[in-house]
């Protein structure tokens, strides 16, 4: 399995993401920064880490989603390729359409930074497919422009369509709609999520649910 994490400057995750890829999948990861304007050929998977893009300026991801290689990253996803954005890498991902709605300031304004329980909404994706549907997992968040919203019709295109990955148990504290955490695009292949699984792979992290996803892909995805 071959993956790509892309580097933005700002981007605080992107090391702890290519470490949980090859931890949990033995994927080789290349990290591109995002001014090159080409991905490394024959990948598998795309991915767009948490953090703070561009210093948040303008709207959480808004001046990333305009970066060069957000253009490959684009023909990547339209040719097929998965792509998984989490925390500011879902927001670069609404910012640039590739998965619908937006990512808002939390309810209470606040930033939160806690472990956050997690219902699984579909086992049909490369990304959830070691879970069962309904399945709970724990996973951190850490953001301050979380709470999710789109139009009724996309909402319901999102749960008709099965394509809610993860919804919030007990309520979002972010103030999202439909509790949603995480939404697949309408192929499936595009991930984005505001929890942070690339931070719960090892028990010493506090838990290790996030594992489930990179296990989840390597399933799906790798092929030797
Ligand atoms: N951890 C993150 O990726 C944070 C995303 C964004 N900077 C926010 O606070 O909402």
């Amino acid at each position: 399995m071959r993956a790509a994490v892309i580097v933005f400057p700002g981007s605080n995750c992107d090391r702890d993401m290519a470490v949980a890829l090859r931890e949990a999948t033995g994927a080789g990861v290349s990290m591109v920064w995002h001014k090159d304007t080409a991905l490394p050929e024959g990948l598998d998977l795309v991915a767009l880490p948490g953090g703070f893009s561009f210093g948040d300026h303008l709207r959480c991801g808004a001046i990333a989603g305009k970066s060069p290689i957000m253009r490959a990253v684009t023909e990547f996803a339209g040719k097929g390729g998965h792509v998984l954005g989490v925390c500011n890498g879902f927001q670069i991902l609404t910012e640039t359409g590739l998965l619908p709605g937006a990512l808002l300031r939390n309810g209470r304004l606040k930033f939160l930074c806690k472990s956050s329980p997690l219902r699984v909404g579909t086992s049909a994706s490369a990304f959830t497919n070691a879970w069962n549907a309904g399945d709970i997992a724990s996973i951190p968040i850490a953001h301050h422009d979380g709470a999710y919203v789109a139009d009724e019709d996309t909402l319901a295109a999102l749960k008709g369509e099965d394509r809610i990955a993860f919804t919030y148990e007990g309520g979002a504290p972010n103030g999202a709609m439909g509790d949603i955490a995480g939404i697949l695009s309408r192929n499936r292949r595009v991930l984005g999520m505001m929890p942070h699984p690339e931070r719960a792979v090892d028990p010493a992290h506090g838990g290790s649910d996030g594992r489930r996803l990179f296990r989840s892909l390597f399933h799906a995805l790798a092929t030797a």
